[in-house]
């Protein structure tokens, strides 16, 4: 199947069917042989695509006259983000495959009528987003994040609060993996990556971060145990809990495990349960325990909104599910798939989760709260609202030595450090 097909499908089934863009291109590049170079040109399709598809939809929008079918408007996308932002594929190369696919998957006629939309708009001056009066949907159309969104980084963060969060978004994101410190130094790491040839170089945003460039996991540390794959901000919880060596703690939503484990790298003598609501997520977490030598943990089933823990907890970390809007450079197609109304229902559930869990923190214990979104609502009102609604519980303090940072909450914008959005409260239970 050619390459572009491949694009196509992969394309549908993160857009249309609800797919994750790793996970479907992982299983197509599976069952596909292809070279380096092709494995990065359709995830650059992909990825790319799903990034920019409202500006390709403003694009493309007056050369359409006809309503089409779904495999068509994604063909024309996959087609104009080539045209657009692939200086390496010829135009003329990009749209004879469209017309080839067109002529395959439906007929002369698809052909002719994709082959006529995709020569207009590349005859054709761009659209100029400039004209757009509205500063949000201008930012909007620019970027591709949805309108919604975009208001709200505005009311929090002024216009060009909201531009700089966006286009930090829009960028590519560095990769970084966390030392597993109980196995291992960073600088010994750092040798070991160094001595198989790969890019890695300590981060000064955390003492176990290290940014790497190149396919890590063929690292052989990477099945030894010596590190996980892990964005520096989600380390930032770990400096934010403290964990000693002897802690017993709760990780209540912890698939695939990366903050827990985390914590059992430093509780070396101490006891992590690693807990979540999905049974499906659970084996990855001992997966990825095993892999880093770690065992004094139990994986286990439950719904942190309302199950029982077994016991107390010294801390407790609520990673919670949430609309993950710091992560789309990563998981680009997080943006299309939110709502307003969607980030009310996970306030909800945010509240319950840390309303039940923390009936299981012992007195003077900590309780983190995190999540990978900007938003307001999720984050710092959450963190209000459960500190109000919550006598024994009160805000604590917590330094991030790299962001110069002391405080109960912080959110932690993508620009300020070329990081994913997230957000970290700390409270503490009154003795
Ligand atoms: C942000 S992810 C956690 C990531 C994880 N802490 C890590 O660092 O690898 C949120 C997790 O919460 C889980 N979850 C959602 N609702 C839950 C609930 N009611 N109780 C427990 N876990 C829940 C999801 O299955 C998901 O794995």
């Amino acid at each position: 199947m050619s390459l572009r097909k491949l694009a196509l499908d992969a394309y549908g089934r993160v857009m249309d069917e609800g797919g994750y863009s790793n996970i479907v291109l992982n299983d197509i590049i599976k069952s596909h042989p292809l070279e380096a170079n092709d494995k990065g040109l359709l995830t650059e399709i992909v990825y790319g695509t799903i990034a920019k598809r409202l500006h390709i939809q403003y694009q493309i929008r007056p050369f359409i006259r006809t309503r089409l079918k779904r495999w068509q408007r994604n063909l024309i996308e996959i087609t104009v983000y080539q045209i657009i932002w692939l200086d390496r594929v010829p135009n003329y190369a990009a749209i004879n495959e469209a017309v080839k696919i067109a002529k395959a998957s439906g007929g002369p006629k698809d052909a002719n009528a994709i082959n006529g939309i995709l020569r207009n708009f590349e005859r054709s001056p761009r659209q100029d987003a400039n004209a757009i009066k509205s500063a949000t949907k201008r930012l909007s159309i620019e970027t591709s994040i949805p309108e919604w969104i975009i208001f709200h980084w505005k009311t929090h963060h002024g216009i060009e609060g909201a531009r700089r969060i966006a286009e930090a978004l829009d960028s590519r994101p560095q990769m970084y993996i966390r030392t597993n410190t109980s196995r291992i130094t960073r600088e010994s790491l750092l040798s070991k990556l160094t001595a198989e040839g790969l890019e890695a170089t300590p981060s000064d945003i955390h003492p176990d971060a290290i940014e790497v460039d190149g396919d890590i996991l063929k690292s052989e540390g990477y099945e030894a145990g010596l590190f996980s794959i892990q964005d520096v901000s989600s380390m930032l919880v770990n400096e934010a809990l403290e964990p000693a060596v002897d802690d017993v703690i709760l990780d209540a939503c912890s698939a695939p495990g990366g903050k827990g484990l985390h914590a059992l790298e430093k509780a070396t003598s101490g006891h992590v349960d690693l807990s979540d609501v999905h049974t499906h997520k659970l084996p990855l977490v001992t997966q990825h325990a095993k892999r880093l030598g770690l065992s004094n943990l139990e994986v286990f089933l439950a719904d942190a909104a309302c199950d029982e823990y077994p016991r107390l907890y010294d801390k407790i970390i609520v990673d919670a599910p949430c609309s993950g809007l710091g992560v789309m450079r990563r998981k680009p197609e997080i943006r299309y798939e939110r709502t307003a109304e969607d980030v009310e229902a996970l306030v909800r559930l945010q509240l319950e989760i840390l309303s039940n869990v923390k009936q299981y923190l012992k007195k003077d214990g900590v309780l983190i709260y995190s999540t990978c979104t900007i938003h307001q609502m999720e984050n710092e009102n959450v963190a209000y609202t459960f500190k109000k609604e919550n006598d024994d519980i009160e805000f604590d303090p917590f330094r991030l030595k790299a962001f110069d940072f002391e405080g109960p909450y912080r959110q932690i914008l993508p620009h300020e450090a070329d990081t994913d959005g997230f957000f970290i409260a700390r409270f503490r239970k009154k003795e």
